[in-house]
């Protein structure tokens, strides 16, 4: 696989050094990939998705993009000279243009190249319309079109998802990972919505404090949490008694990784039964300690 990008040994503080957003940060985004940072609020993803774009300067650190040292202690390249695009929360269409003036601001793309990127995100209708005129998921396609008409190597994504109710998050979601990966785009989306990670991510980093807490694959981040925080961050967790523990690897396991009525030999109280629609989350009181679990099973209940 070819990196795209590659940070090694990020580092950055704000407020005289107070805070840390970026504590010796390394890592790779490979090509075509969908890599996403995952984090809560305040554990510096904006921060890092501004140093690679040039909007926010390193203390110290390497950012390459392709095969250009973009920072360095030596160098400093300004954003337009980086070969990034960015699509912001809000998308940041400029309202007193209208769609296909949009898409073509500050590009040197020929007025061709900008009805082929206009026809293949499906928004070659919508050319003589204002933003105001067209709907969330248009204006989402249109702020793709306009990112990706000059061909950027890297497609930073700063939460574009937030703050939109959940039908229509859905739809952008999927439109979102289609459109990303039908014009073979390598991206870095940034979230603190681990459902959001999940479904459009090759690979997800989880953030934490300034700290990169562990890089895998959604299913090995989910499955083999490197950390106590990681395995709470991703879902609910049992941390182990011991005796429950005996052929665990693990100090821990999620809630479904338990199943009641097969073999489960222990004395337990039910303490609580929540139904969610499609399972049951079910806690078992034990004499000195409680155990959650789920149950997809009726008569299990
Ligand atoms: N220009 C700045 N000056 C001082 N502190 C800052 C500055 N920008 C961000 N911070 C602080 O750095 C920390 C990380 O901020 P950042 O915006 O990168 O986090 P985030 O994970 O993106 O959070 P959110 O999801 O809320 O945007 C926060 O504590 C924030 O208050």
């Amino acid at each position: 696989m070819k990196p795209i990008v590659s940070i090694e040994h990020l580092h950055k503080r704000f407020c005289k050094g107070s805070v840390c957003v970026a504590n010796e940060i390394s890592f790779t985004i490979n090509e075509g990939e969908i890599f996403s940072v995952l984090g809560r609020s305040g554990s510096g993803k904006t921060t890092l998705l501004r140093m690679i774009s040039g909007l926010e300067n390193p203390d110290s650190g390497t950012i390459c993009i392709g095969n250009t040292v973009v920072y360095d202690a030596k160098t400093n390249l300004p954003p337009n000279q980086r070969e990034i695009a960015i699509v912001f929360q809000n998308y940041a269409l400029l309202p007193h243009l209208n769609i296909a003036q949009n898409i073509a601001f500050g590009s040197k793309a020929s007025s061709e190249e900008v009805l082929h990127v206009m026809q293949k995100t499906k928004i070659e209708t919508l050319s003589s319309k204002y933003p105001h005129e067209i709907s969330g998921g248009q204006q989402q396609r249109v702020a793709l079109a306009r990112a990706i008409l000059d061909k950027p190597k890297i497609l930073l994504l700063d939460e574009p998802l937030s703050n939109i109710d959940t039908e229509l998050r859905t739809i952008l979601r999927s439109e979102l990972k289609e459109m990303i990966k039908l014009f073979g785009i390598t991206a870095l989306f940034i979230t603190h919505d681990k459902e959001d990670a999940f479904y459009l991510s090759d690979r997800i980093a989880i953030m934490d404090g300034g700290d990169l807490l562990q890089i895998g694959t959604p299913k090995e981040i989910y499955n083999r949490p490197n950390s106590l925080y990681c395995a709470n961050f991703l879902g609910k967790i049992n941390i182990l008694p011991q005796r429950f523990s005996q052929g665990f690897q693990k100090r821990y396991c999620r809630l479904d990784a338990i199943v009641l009525g097969k073999g489960f030999s222990h004395q337990a109280r039910i303490q609580a039964i929540v139904f969610y629609g499609n399972f049951y989350e079910i806690t078992l009181a034990f004499e000195e300690e409680t155990l959650m679990a789920y149950s997809f099973d009726d008569s299990s209940v």
